[in-house]
């Protein structure tokens, strides 16, 4: 792309450069034409559509080699790597290949399978078995270790089922002869425990009830003096209020979970994973998810019983077996129209791995308005409907060249599949550039939680007491995707939101953190929030990925956070004033304060009652100067304290404080590789208190140290010194943070598990109150599918003695 970008002609560069949305047509018309001719441009396309490539292909001959390589690891009994390669042999494997006269895929499943039941992971065994059987209902091998596999699952009735199918199916002497041993020591076992049966493989996401809870809230799309259109609510919504929810429009797996997590409802995938039939790209969590990417659903073979010569209760089983899976797929609830999102893209070429994720969203936004426009008959160009924002004019140049040359490209990927039906003109190139503009506003990461916990730490720590092996229980985000939700995007921004998103599977949920009167708007969070990042970085964040400049009340009001969150101590002794390393103060005759720096400046209001809250106490207390004299102009300078004026020498408490933040990230790569903190430990503490003389009291870089250190003293099994850190931790986040912010949430999970692994339960019951009160407000009845975590500490505490 580089080599293209280069090769674009300095005139055509500019034009770009100067496009706006109403003269783009022409622009990328030229830009068409110019590409057209230019035999790079003719390779770059070529590779990425080449199904010959076999970049992405099936391949009998990899196949094969995977699957003798997994024989070897089974022959070896070393179950784990040969699930492995019998994995990578069926992503290769083409659905009708044959290997000695067997369908080669129902022969990996089956080896897969064996493989799964020796590892212990029955259920998935019984899947893979299930895989086998819907594509060759005659495997006698299939059949028989789906009934060992039962068996084991306590299924004993149909481990006799299978059995009794196997051994009607089976030729050979021998074979029928291990069939029999079975079926006698289950028939034998199974009359002892009085059949019990047990139907264990019921699809796993039939479990999940993503649409439980309805939004009770009416809203209001309307328009807003500075951010557009947005989101307000009718009515008053009370905190922890279920607000809106969606299904995506389009949405891609992000790169980085592209081999864990399911690319069409990005749960992370099982041991048994599915591959695409037609290609090698895409991995699924089971052939529902499978079939609805490709909207292709395989025909599942009903089997000749009479052939097998079957009894009508074995044909029957048989049958059954077959079609087991034709159930509804969560995702599709009343709301939702499941679309082929992958079927575009398959087949082999390598394009939607090669492009940027944005580009192959777009891909997929697209062919989605083209499904629906020839469903409705409607004529007008598919982009046009897309009633999105988009900041074009402010996108940078060297974004707007790439999303000219990726709208050019991913027209001629387009153009593959759909050909004569996809115009290739200087117009719809211009409406996916314009398609990349919406997606680079509107589109959100989908981001799933993943627990780092100490669950098994807590249990050791909690039958050793003085355990070396207790852990914190935290957790973190993970981006598993990007999609775009046509309502969701209507939603503005605010530093300080009062609405929170998250998602189950790939469904948006919105639900208020506070309560919000009717009118108000409802506004979620894009990036960090006030109390993460300060006021300058926030705002270059959603300049950068955004292009737009952040108008919300966060960012237009003085605030506690964004003075202390990066400061230093005043030089004074006892002055609790914080002193800013970059930015300098106006105040102005308006009752108001520009906050500047070298490169940006920002005009802050301080309203009249803030100053009465306790919120406006601490402002105070850390600002007096800042607002003494208020409607009176005066000037305060970087580096000079904001409570009693005292000029510090910024320079060297800074290289003091990085100093002593290196030593404690040491302490933290000492805990992440499970090194034994003990020798260094208060070496560390030194450096703690190096940086607590120099540091604001409530900075965020002393609220890391103090976490880093309560996490140390865990893994010393030292409990009493690690609840006083963590709990240093947690004061300074009351400063940054309203009352009920997750972040004070999530730092409670570290303190509850603590006092759990110290064996305290009634204070482990008081936070854990505490942190279901913030956590309801943000999940609600969700708390349990997204933080299970949460759920497991109030296990704990009721096991503890
Ligand atoms: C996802 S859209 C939100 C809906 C949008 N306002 C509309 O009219 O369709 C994001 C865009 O809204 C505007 N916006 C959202 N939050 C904003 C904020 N806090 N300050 C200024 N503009 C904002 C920006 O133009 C941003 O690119």
């Amino acid at each position: 792309m580089e080599k293209l970008k280069l090769m674009i002609p300095d005139d055509l560069k500019r034009m770009i450069s100067e496009s706006t949305p109403e003269n783009l047509t022409s622009i990328c018309s030229s830009l068409l034409d110019f590409f057209l001719s230019l035999p790079e441009f003719q390779r770059v396309v070529e590779e990425l559509t080449d199904t010959e490539l076999g970049l992405c292909r099936k391949s009998k001959e990899s196949t094969l080699d995977f699957k003798r390589k997994g024989n070897e690891c089974f022959s070896k009994r070393d179950y784990v790597k040969a699930i492995n390669f019998y994995s990578q042999a069926l992503r290769y494997a083409p659905m009708d290949a044959e290997d000695m006269g067997k369908n080669l895929v129902a022969v990996l499943y089956v080896n897969r399978a064996s493989s799964m039941h020796n590892a212990g992971l029955l259920e998935e065994s019984l899947r893979d078995c299930d895989r086998a059987i819907a594509i060759m209902p005659s495997y006698v091998k299939a059949w028989f270790r789906r009934g060992k596999a039962s068996a084991l699952l306590k299924n004993y009735e149909g481990a006799i089922r299978d059995f009794e199918v196997a051994l009607h199916m089976e030729n050979s002497t021998s074979g029928k002869g291990q069939i029999k041993e079975e079926l006698e020591m289950i028939l034998s076992y199974s009359n002892k425990t009085h059949g019990i049966d047990n139907p264990c493989n019921v699809p796993k996401w039939k479990e999940m009830d993503s649409s439980a809870e309805r939004s009770p809230a009416a809203l209001l799309c309307v328009s807003t003096p500075s951010k557009g259109r947005g989101m307000t609510s009718v009515n008053d919504i009370p905190p922890g209020s279920l607000v809106h929810s969606e299904e995506p429009l389009a949405a891609i797996v992000n790169k980085y979970s592209r081999e864990t997590h399911c690319h069409f409802c990005f749960i992370e995938v099982p041991t048994d994973v599915v591959y695409c039939p037609s290609c090698t790209i895409p991995v699924y969590c089971s052939e529902l998810c499978q079939e609805q990417a490709r909207g292709i659903f395989i025909k599942k073979k009903q089997g000749d019983s009479i052939a097998w010569n079957l009894p009508v209760d074995l044909a029957k089983h048989v049958t059954d077996t077959i079609s087991m899976g034709n159930v509804k797929s969560p995702l599709q609830d009343g709301n939702y129209e499941p679309f082929p999102e992958h079927k575009h893209e398959c087949g082999g070429s390598p394009w939607s791995v090669v492009l940027p994720l944005d580009v192959v969203l777009a891909g997929r936004v697209l062919a989605k308005l083209i499904d629906k426009r020839r469903l409705s008959g409607e004529t007008c160009k598919p982009v046009q409907n897309l009633v999105l924002a988009h900041n074009y004019l402010q996108i940078p140049l060297k974004s707007k060249l790439e999303m000219h040359i990726y709208g050019v490209v991913l027209s001629c990927c387009l153009k593959h599949h759909y050909g004569s039906d996809y115009p290739f003109t200087g117009s719809s190139v211009s409406q996916l550039v314009l398609l990349l503009a919406k997606i680079k506003v509107n589109s959100m990461a989908v981001v799933h939680m993943k627990s780092l916990d100490g669950y098994r730490g807590f249990k050791k720590s909690i039958s050793h007491s003085h355990s070396r092996n207790a852990f914190t229980c935290s957790f973190e985000q993970i981006r598993v995707g990007q999609a775009l939700y046509l309502n969701g995007s209507f939603f503005n921004h605010s530093c300080q939101p009062n609405v929170h998103s998250y998602f189950l599977s790939r469904r948006l949920y919105l639900r208020t953190t506070e309560y919000v009167h009717g009118g108000y708007p409802l506004e979620i969070s894009y990036g960090p929030q006030v109390g993460e990042w300060d006021l300058h970085d926030r705002q270059e964040l959603l300049k950068e990925q955004y292009s737009f400049e952040c108008r919300c009340t966060g960012c237009s009001q003085l605030n506690l956070s964004d003075l202390v969150l990066n400061a230093f101590k005043c030089a004074k002794a006892n002055c609790p004033g914080a002193v800013t390393e970059k930015t300098f103060f106006d105040i102005l005759e308006d009752d108001s304060v520009q906050i500047s720096d070298a490169y940006s400046s920002f005009k802050l209001s301080l309203p009249a009652c803030h100053f009465d809250t306790v919120h406006g106490q601490y402002i105070t207390e850390v600002a007096s100067r800042l607002l003494k004299g208020r409607s009176a102009a005066h000037h305060i300078n970087q580096g000079c304290c904001l409570s009693c004026g005292t000029d510090l020498d910024i320079e060297s408490s800074s290289t003091v404080s990085k100093n002593a933040m290196i030593q404690i990230q040491r302490l933290k790569e000492c805990i992440d590789s499970d090194e034994d903190p003990q020798i260094l430990i208060s070496d560390f503490l030194k450096s703690l208190s190096i940086l607590r003389s120099v540091r604001h009291q409530y900075s965020k870089t002393i609220a890391q140290a103090e976490d880093i250190i309560a996490e140390a003293f865990v893994r010393l099994g030292e409990f009493g010194p690690a609840l006083q850190h963590c709990q240093e931790s947690i004061e300074i986040l009351k400063k940054l943070f309203r009352r009920n912010h997750i972040v004070i949430g999530n730092e409670l999970i570290k303190l509850s598990s603590i006092q759990i692994s110290a064996g305290d339960r009634a204070a482990a019951l008081s936070v854990i109150k505490r942190i279901e009160e913030i956590f309801s407000l943000y999940y609600g009845s969700h708390l349990v599918n997204v933080c299970p975590h949460v759920v497991r500490l109030q296990e704990e505490v009721i096991n503890l003695n």
